[in-house]
């Protein structure tokens, strides 16, 4: 099944500047996970902002999981878009505690299943004992893992990571590098990591692309890379 598809997507940030993203198509299947490398100001946040409707392009099409959200004269707000985002700072409500960041984005799940949905997001990215804290009480890492907690608890259809491990040391990174791409199995979530470093989309990813030069055009351990732009 394909839950993102993308044609000829061309978006400028203004009429006078050049395209940023010009007429890109773009597919994924149900349960992929694809790593967007490439260099500073390539464009690919503006990419995710696109697919999650932050941003508007000027012309092209994007489907995610069957519903057109963005065509000629057709626009789907970001809320009604099913799409997850986890951002390189986590962005986790810094005065609620860990079970209320999880629990903030559940308000379309009915109220009696809300605790139980808490309750498989921590064991899925085993912090089940971490309830209580408050994100100034966690690491970088367990930081990490709440906010893909929180993004993973409405079952996005879709879930984008910008820059996901640019706050962590070396060595916490290699870790949650594995434990992401298990996560993200387990969950059969269909998700793409934009990042700068080529050893996330090795350890984490199915597939990659790159935006603008390529630094070497070697595919990745598990897939092959495909340049655009
Ligand atoms: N709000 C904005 N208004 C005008 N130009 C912008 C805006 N946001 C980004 N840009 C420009 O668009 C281009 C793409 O930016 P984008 O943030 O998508 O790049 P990126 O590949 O994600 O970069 P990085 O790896 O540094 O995060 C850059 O040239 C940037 O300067």
């Amino acid at each position: 099944m394909t839950i993102l598809e993308i044609k000829n997507l061309t978006f400028s940030f203004s009429q006078a500047a050049e395209p940023v993203i010009k007429n890109f198509s773009f597919s994924m299947g149900k349960g992929e996970i694809v790593g967007i490398l490439g260099q500073s100001g390539s464009g690919k946040s503006t990419l995710l902002r696109l697919i999650s409707g932050l941003e508007m392009a000027q012309i092209g099409m994007i489907k995610i999981a069957g519903t057109l959200v963005l065509d000629e004269g057709l626009f789907l707000q970001p809320e009604d878009r099913g799409v997850g985002m986890v951002f390189q700072d986590y962005a986790l409500f810094p005065h609620m505690n860990v079970r209320d960041n999880i629990l903030f984005g559940l308000n379309r799940l009915p109220r009696k299943d809300r605790k139980e949905r808490v309750k498989e997001m921590l064991e899925l990215v085993k912090m089940e004992q971490f309830e209580s804290r408050y994100p100034h009480e966690l690491s970088g890492g367990q930081q990490q893992r709440i906010a893909l907690a929180r993004a993973l608890a409405p079952k996005p259809n879709l879930l984008l990571m910008d820059e996901p491990f640019s706050n962590l040391d070396a060595d916490l990174k290699e870790s949650i590098r594995e434990d992401l791409r298990t996560i993200l199995k387990k969950a059969n979530m269909t998700c793409i990591v934009v990042t700068h470093d080529k050893n996330d989309v090795d350890a984490i990813c199915d597939r990659s692309i790159v935006f603008g030069q390529p630094q070497n055009s070697k595919g990745n351990k598990n897939g092959k890379i495909t340049i655009v732009q």
